[in-house]
């Protein structure tokens, strides 16, 4: 009943991505739905982050990739020959698995989608700043040296400033590519309640080898073997009564 009144922001459809003769994603048929946060999970290798990156086109650029089927948001394909990949990426952001700011202050890190979106007026970019860094739950810890290197800030804290960088230009979905993978516990925690706030404004997808986590903070998980997705359900339909045996085996750690 749940999953019918919840509206697709993305939809997959026969999608099948090919980097020359390695077959990575087999299609791939799928719902993302709106604010919620949905998992990618499966042994390395599996296309998790392939598929990912589909969803806002950053494989494009690999050399000898061909990708075939379509990605539905909101009704339109982004593989559509018309559409602007930076608009597009403005409306979908990422966050990567290694927090990667940009050398230059906090602030600026914030203001840059912002000015390369042309928003040039200081009380404007500094309303955006304290909003997004508000967003990311990072604010109280950097509001007083907004001008300092943003490579001063720990892990935890630079992938939070990566978070509100890509709240800064107002996207709808969020793409995050094993994001707390290089954080320690305490950092990954405060990530995991950040990102529950967030599905309340935003349509949040995240790579993630770590089950616990995506049984925690998912409300969908997809389980990913060899370029197709075995299973995709409800994180607590998946993981407490798995369909598939393929999908038994790897939440119960018999491989992966
Ligand atoms: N840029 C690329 N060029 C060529 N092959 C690639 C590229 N990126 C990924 N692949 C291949 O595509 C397949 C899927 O990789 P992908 O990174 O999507 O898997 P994954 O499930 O995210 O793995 P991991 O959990 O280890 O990050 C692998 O066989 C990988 O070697």
């Amino acid at each position: 009943m749940e999953d019918i009144m919840i509206k697709d922001k993305i939809i997959t459809k026969g999608l099948n991505l090919h980097y020359g003769t390695n077959h990575a994603l087999k299609d791939v048929d799928m719902s993302i739905k709106e604010k919620a946060i949905t998992a990618f999970i499966g042994p390395s290798g599996c296309g998790k982050s392939t598929f990912l990156k589909t969803l806002n086109r950053m494989n494009d650029l690999v050399p000898g990739v061909v990708i075939e089927g379509s990605v539905i948001l909101d009704g339109e394909n982004i593989y559509d020959p018309r559409v602007d990949t930076t608009l597009l990426r403005k409306k979908i952001g990422m966050v990567f698995q290694q927090p990667n700011p940009f050398p230059m202050s906090i602030y600026d890190n914030v203001a840059y989608g912002p000015r390369i979106h042309g928003i040039k007026s200081k009380a404007k970019l500094d309303e955006i700043v304290e909003q997004s860094l508000i967003g990311a739950a990072l604010f109280d810890e950097v509001k007083d040296r907004l001008k300092k290197s943003a490579l001063g800030l720990s892990g935890g804290q630079q992938q939070r400033l990566c978070i509100a960088r890509a709240l800064a230009v107002e996207p709808e979905v969020l793409l995050m590519d094993e994001p707390t993978s290089a954080l320690d516990p305490i950092s990954t925690l405060k990530i995991e309640d950040l990102m529950s706030e967030l599905k309340d404004k935003y349509t949040v997808a995240i790579v993630t080898h770590n089950m616990q986590q995506a049984a925690r903070i998912s409300d969908y998980t997809a389980f990913f073997l060899v370029g197709e997705v075995v299973e995709f359900a409800a994180t607590d339909t998946l993981f407490t009564r798995p369909v598939d045996k393929r999908t038994e085996d790897y939440i119960t750690g018999r491989f992966g």
